[in-house]
């Protein structure tokens, strides 16, 4: 849904900055490097610590990245099927240390053995959730049902949590277990959006043999 409805702000805002970076002799390819790797530093330096609110801060900082290099490509007309396949193997690798992260948290000092396990089936069923997609378009599926939760939802409600939980290290009372929630609500979600993508590429393959049987 914010894939659908949020992307089209944000190629607006971002489209400047895009334009200078290109200007400035940056490709597409650097910017989803530079933002993985500041994602990935972000998530397993502050938030195994419990330093929820620096690592949403460093996070957020440079996950937008991740709408910058397509902006840039389209711009560049440098669009590839090199740089879509980095892009998104990337993300899978951005999204893997933030729910690591955290994981590695409640592991450890944060002590708490369901949550880990939570955050745990948050990096696994958001793999697969991409997962479910990837393969379907290499069996010549679309797998068209975007999902109840998609990547851009499950780090919207995750970073909103983790940054507003992050400040009760500051003193403000009452929101330690907004970050709680939001693992829960991702994790059920996308254990629900992977039933959607299966049911859908079920139906599809269905209708591809039974088109390919009729011609
Ligand atoms: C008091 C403080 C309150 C703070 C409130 C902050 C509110 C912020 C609210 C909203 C921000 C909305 C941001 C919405 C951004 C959505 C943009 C978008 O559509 O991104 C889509 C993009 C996915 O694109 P890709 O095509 O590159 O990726 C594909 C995707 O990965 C597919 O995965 P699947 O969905 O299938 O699982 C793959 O299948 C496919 O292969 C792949 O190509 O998503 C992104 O790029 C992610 C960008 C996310 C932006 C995160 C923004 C973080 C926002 C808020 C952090 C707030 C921090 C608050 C700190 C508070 C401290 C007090
Ligand atoms: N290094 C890159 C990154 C992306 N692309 C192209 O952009 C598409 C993704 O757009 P986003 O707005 O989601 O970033 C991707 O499919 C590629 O076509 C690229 O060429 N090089
Ligand atoms: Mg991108
Ligand atoms: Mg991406």
């Amino acid at each position: 849904m914010l894939n659908k409805y949020a992307r089209a702000f944000f190629t607006r805002v971002l489209t400047p900055f895009a334009s200078m970076l290109l200007r400035w002799g940056v490709s597409p390819d650097a910017v989803t490097l530079i933002g993985t790797a500041g994602s990935v530093a972000g998530a397993l330096v502050f938030f195994p610590r419990g330093e929820f609110f620096w690592g949403t801060i460093t996070i957020t900082l440079f996950i937008f990245s991740d709408l910058v290099d397509g902006n840039m490509a389209r711009q560049a007309g440098t669009s590839s099927t090199w740089g879509a396949f980095l892009d998104s193997t990337l993300d899978r690798v951005a999204d893997a240390a933030i729910f690591g992260g955290l994981a590695l948290w409640y592991a450890g000092r944060g002590d708490n053995d369901l949550l880990c396990a939570i955050a745990v089936l948050c990096l696994a069923s958001g793999q697969v959730v991409s997962y479910t997609k990837a393969r379907a378009e290499s069996l010549g599926l679309p797998c068209d049902v975007s999902g109840l939760v998609e990547r851009a939802e499950r780090l919207v409600i995750t970073l909103v949590a983790a940054g507003l939980s992050g400040l009760h290290t500051f003193g403000v009372p009452y929101v330690e277990w907004l970050l709680p929630v939001a693992l829960w609500l991702v994790g059920v979600g996308s254990v629900i959006t992977v039933l959607q993508r299966m049911l859908t590429v079920r139906r599809e393959a269905f209708e591809a043999a039974l088109a390919a049987r009729d011609s």
